[in-house]
């Protein structure tokens, strides 16, 4: 049963290099909220369809000016770092956990504070284009169902980790889970609660197995968290080599790469997305191409705490499943916009080199249509979901977004200035699982 069909100009991407341009098309999306067909406008059937579903009341046209592109995927975001999005952001990682991060996050054992917070996050996530997320919340359950019950209430496709992490010497003593046990226990309780919350939605969250980092756990509750996420076949995401001190506690208490660790725990799997990766050696990447897990690259947040650059083109070419993450807070902005221009700055200065010493490292470059396929088909592959394209047997997740005067005629200039130009006031209207939602 159809539902909706939306017609109007929209762009897909079709591989890393290519971004498919449609006119006019119809896109016919079914009751469930699925795209079943995309009717070009030479296609036999295109009048007979079109006016079929305008006597049914089902046609939506897209005003002229308007551009449909698929609603953005941010892959890595801290939901409870919302309200410090854009401090701190020069003190280095450690300072920035300890001094801001945790108590701020500790915080959320007042659930009169979440609901302040996870509301006005979602609608600022729907608000620029993104209607995918998959979070981290905190240690506290019943905060983290405050962001499962805001994101169905707006509409906003979510995956939620309860946030684990017990190894006293990194945590401090007001915001840690007691103890292994209870970092296990709250986490099976989370997947339990998130499922009956979700039962019969249309939008239910996933839970996810979300070990902080390394540092955060102790080796019990690193292998406890890999048991389930194999135990209820769930994905599981955390940071992986974000910065030199993040690697080097690796080596020091491990005597292992932060990957070897994570993969000894059961932790890098196919379901995996593990954020950052500035500190990957090409071994390191070998085992991450090897195991399938996908990359969240956060091009903001590690101009600040990466101590280095992605190697983005370089994943990108060895297959690795990457996108894009906001890393909220870590990363000052919300919009997957900024961050995709951030992602091509830069691998820009990594292919040219930061000083005039350094000669660069050739062909590091990637374009924004690079960049644009990163924030869809790379987050709907990352997370083994059927979003982040426009075509049939895809979730109708879409945004409308209002082009600036003077488009180019060429289909692909249009779309590059659209991306490195759009800001939330030009998105027009925000569709998750075909409906609309408000922005
Ligand atoms: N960027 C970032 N890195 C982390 N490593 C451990 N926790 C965090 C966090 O909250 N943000």
């Amino acid at each position: 049963m159809i539902k909706t069909v939306l017609q109007g100009d929209f762009y897909t991407a079709v591989d890393p290099q290519t971004v498919a341009y449609h006119a006019q098309a119809l896109i016919v999306i079914d009751q469930s909220g699925m795209i079943e067909r995309i009717i070009e406008s030479t296609d036999a059937d295109y009048q007979t369809s079109r006016q079929a579903a305008q006597i049914k009341d089902q046609l939506v046209e897209v005003p002229k000016g308007q551009v449909i592109l698929p609603g953005f995927i941010d892959l890595h975001l801290h939901a409870p770092q919302w309200p410090q999005a854009g401090l701190a952001l020069d003190k280095p990682l450690a300072n920035w956990l300890n001094d801001y991060t945790f108590p701020l996050e500790a915080k959320y054992r007042d659930l009169a504070y979440a609901k302040q917070v996870y509301p006005d996050l979602v609608q600022n996530l729907l608000a620029n284009g993104t209607t995918t997320v998959l979070f981290f919340g905190t240690i506290h359950n019943p905060a983290n169902l405050v962001l499962a019950q805001a994101c169905m209430d707006h509409g906003l496709r979510a995956l939620i980790g309860r946030v684990a992490m017990d190894n006293p010497e990194q945590t401090p003593d007001y915001y840690r889970d007691a103890s292994s046990q209870v970092a296990l226990q709250a986490t099976e309780d989370f997947i339990q609660q998130l499922t009956a919350l979700g039962q019969g939605q249309a939008l239910a969250p996933i839970p996810v197995i979300t070990p902080r980092f390394v540092p955060s756990c102790t080796p019990t509750t690193l292998q406890g968290l890999g048991k389930l996420a194999a135990q209820y076949d769930l994905p599981i995401q955390s940071h992986l080599s974000e910065s030199d001190w993040e690697h080097h506690y690796a080596i020091e208490h491990y005597g292992h790469h932060d990957a070897n660790v994570l993969d000894h725990f059961g932790l890098l799997t196919d379901r995996a997305v593990m954020a950052h990766a500035t500190q990957l050696t090409l071994t390191d990447e070998q085992l991450v191409a090897d195991r399938h897990t996908a990359i969240a690259h956060c091009p903001i947040s590690n101009a600040y705490f990466g101590n280095g650059t992605l190697a983005t083109r370089r994943l990108m070419d060895r297959g690795i499943k990457l996108g894009l993450g906001s890393d909220i807070s870590g990363g000052y902005s919300v919009s997957l916009y900024d961050n995709l221009r951030q992602a091509v700055t830069v691998s820009q200065m990594r292919t040219d080199g930061v000083t005039n010493q350094d000669q660069g490292e050739a062909d590091a470059r990637i374009s924004i249509r690079n960049a644009f396929y990163l924030a869809t088909v790379g987050g709907g592959q990352s997370l083994h979901l059927p979003i982040g394209q426009i075509a049939p047997g895809f979730q109708a997740d879409l945004q409308l977004v209002q082009e600036r005067p003077l488009a180019p005629s060429d289909p692909i200039e249009r779309l590059e200035r659209l991306l490195y130009q759009t800001q939330s006031n030009h998105i027009q209207a925000v569709m998750v699982n075909g409906d609309f939602v408000k922005v």
